[in-house]
């Protein structure tokens, strides 16, 4: 029998806060990329991040999922305050409780699918979960692929071994940074649906950086940063809201 660890017992609570910012700044030497921005992003929910080329986007991304320190301001990934975390303990925390997905598939070309997909568990020493794994491959479609190289497949195909990836170690929230900009639209759209199952069966939270009002209007709302702020939010997005919404940044 496992025990429930005050931790595991915040983390796997209902309602509540998946990832909040608090007065994040991110200032490159003159450059305000985050100027103050504070926002929450409920457990179980589908966000997407819009706004123009520099306006902050990947560096909200790099703040928020801890691969990058603010220089002031507070992020918290539950209850865990990352400005308190040694490198070390951040590193291990991105790993164990969450996932990327980024434009670029970052998949290692030596190994195979499943050599890739488990890479995460293998990092942290966890025996993948059989059952799960299963689950996940099957989800991104991939049970036939198992044995091929990243280079034997279609981009497509790879960023959905990159999402079957980022979902196997069952993390609180999922950072994914233009993941379809490569991809035509229908693999584009296979990517956001399972992006969406992740929310809708699974619990879990998506961030989504893009610049597609397609591909936002999967989510469930919608954050339009200008100049390192939020400056609107639109709920329950349809891509014609979205495109008027953009056309008035
Ligand atoms: N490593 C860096 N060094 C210096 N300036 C940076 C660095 N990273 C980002 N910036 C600056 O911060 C601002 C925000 O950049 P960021 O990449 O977050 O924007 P973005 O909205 O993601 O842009 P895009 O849509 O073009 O990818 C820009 O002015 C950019 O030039």
């Amino acid at each position: 029998m496992t025990t429930m660890t005050a931790e595991t017992a915040t983390r796997t609570a209902g309602p509540g806060a998946a990832v909040t910012l608090d007065a994040v700044t991110r200032t490159y030497g003159e450059v305000r990329a985050l100027d103050g921005v504070s926002w929450t992003f409920p457990r179980g929910t589908f966000t997407a991040v819009m706004g123009p080329s520099g306006s902050g986007k990947s560096t909200f991304l790099h703040c928020a999922s801890g691969l990058d320190r603010p220089t002031s301001g507070t992020v918290r990934i539950g209850g865990t305050d990352l400005g308190q975390l040694s490198e070390a303990k951040r590193t291990r925390l991105r790993r164990e409780r969450i996932g990327f997905v980024f434009q670029a598939f970052n998949l290692v070309p030596s190994m195979d699918v499943e050599q890739n997909i488990t890479l995460p568990l293998q990092l942290g020493g966890v025996e993948p979960d059989r059952a799960w794994l299963d689950e996940v491959v099957r989800r991104v479609g991939l049970a036939e692929r198992l044995r091929h190289r990243p280079s034997e497949l279609s981009g497509g195909q790879q960023q959905r071994a990159a999402l079957a990836r980022a979902l196997v170690t069952r993390p609180e929230v999922v950072f994914a940074d233009e993941p379809t900009g490569a991809l035509d639209p229908r693999t584009a759209r296979d990517v956001l649906r399972l992006l969406r199952e992740a929310v809708d069966q699974t619990g879990q939270t998506v961030v989504l950086v893009t610049h597609d009002p397609v591909a936002a209007a999967w989510a469930d709302r919608v954050v339009f940063l200008s100049r390192g702020r939020i400056v609107d939010e639109l709920v329950a997005p349809t891509v014609s809201t979205v495109m008027g919404r953009w056309e008035s940044l």
